[in-house]
């Protein structure tokens, strides 16, 4: 405990960083027009309504985000006319024909939770599009590589190249936020942010009826890795739940014009657990097919993810130790695909 003096008499404040997380019923929607066009006040205001969402919750609404809705809608249209071709079409681009984790995986093929039964959702990945000649990937960087497209989809390759390159302009924004909400200068992580880990995934969930096994649905219980996911939903499809601090699921329903913002395992880590990295999951049982668009942003394969000075002090050290953004985000990606060979082994021993 410690005493702080107050014109009203002293007030005894709990020393330390962790706060208190009381368990949420509503996620937060924080409005991020002052990012574009705000004063100094403006922008004060808005990172500390950040601060409390990211310290209380993990996720969050964005609104006023200025991303432009012909992308928005472009996405999910080629989105759901590729997902819509026969299984042998999208194979052509399986993630197995790429080295660098990008392209088509199909239903069941993940399991983002390993004690469930695979993931009920096909997918399609791409990231920052890296020559193959280019030192980083001849080094072996393999979150850094060429992205893969159907040959003939022109209009599924423009769609997606421009709704990553339009994320990429939100989530510098966005990060500038973050910074701000974190004590930093708007600035602090923009040359760690260059050639950012930035992987845009395109979702289909089929709907489910009926008796729905906890061990196999949408998408199964986890948390992101990166710094940050931002998250676009249909209007009248909801499917998103998110775990509070009482083990109660709340839903992350589709919101008018808005995003869904979560904080990744990386931002855990940077900040010694003071932003939480919220367990989620989806789960269709709207009747209608689903797609959805998280866009996961992370910093340079290179960048030294350690404990922000900010977080820590005498009786908090640091829970971490440094590590490059790559070699974390990449071991996650290994951990999660050893954990889905193992499974795969067992079930071919059952049978
Ligand atoms: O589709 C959703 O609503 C969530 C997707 C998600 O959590 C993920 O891909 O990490
Ligand atoms: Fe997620």
């Amino acid at each position: 405990m410690k005493e702080l003096p107050t014109g009203n008499g002293a007030r005894l404040i709990k020393s330390g960083l962790d706060p208190v997380r009381v368990p949420f019923d509503q996620i937060p929607v924080i409005d991020l027009e002052p990012m574009f066009s705000g004063d100094a006040d403006a922008k004060a205001a808005l990172a500390e309504s950040l601060r409390h969402a990211c310290t209380q919750v993990g996720f969050l609404y964005i609104k006023n985000h200025h991303f432009p809705k012909e992308a928005l809608a472009a996405a999910f249209a080629e989105a759901e006319q590729f997902f819509a071709q026969p299984d042998e079409a999208k194979m052509k681009n399986h993630v197995s024909k790429s080295s660098n984790l990008r392209g088509y995986a199909a239903m069941l093929e993940e399991n983002t939770d390993p004690t469930a039964r695979g993931d009920l959702h096909e997918s399609f990945d791409i990231a920052l599009d890296v020559p193959a000649d280019d030192p980083d990937v001849l080094a072996g960087k393999v979150l850094y590589g060429p992205n893969q497209w159907p040959e003939d989809r022109p209009s599924f390759r423009k769609a997606l190249e421009s709704y990553h390159a339009e994320m990429i302009k939100l989530s510098h924004h966005l990060l500038h936020a973050f910074a701000l909400a974190l004590g930093l200068e708007e600035t602090y992580f923009d040359a760690m942010v260059t050639k950012p880990l930035a992987t845009l995934r395109v979702l289909h969930y089929p709907p489910q009826f009926g008796e729905i096994d906890e061990r196999q649905i949408g998408i199964g219980a986890h948390s992101d890795y990166e710094c940050f996911t931002i998250l676009a939903q249909q209007m009248g499809i909801p499917a998103l739940q998110v775990l509070n601090a009482a083990g109660e699921w709340i839903a992350a329903d589709p919101m008018e014009d808005c995003f869904v913002v979560n904080v990744g395992d990386q931002m855990a880590r940077w900040t010694n657990d003071l932003f939480a990295s919220t367990v989620h999951r989806a789960i269709n049982r709207s009747g209608k097919e689903r797609y959805s668009i998280p866009f996961f942003f992370g910093p340079n394969y290179d960048t030294i993810v350690e404990v922000l000075p900010s977080c820590v002090d005498e009786d908090h050290p640091a829970k971490y130790p440094p590590i490059s953004s790559g070699d974390y985000v990449n071991g996650r990606f290994t951990a999660t695909f050893a954990s889905y060979a193992e499974q795969q082994k067992d079930a071919a021993t059952v049978v």
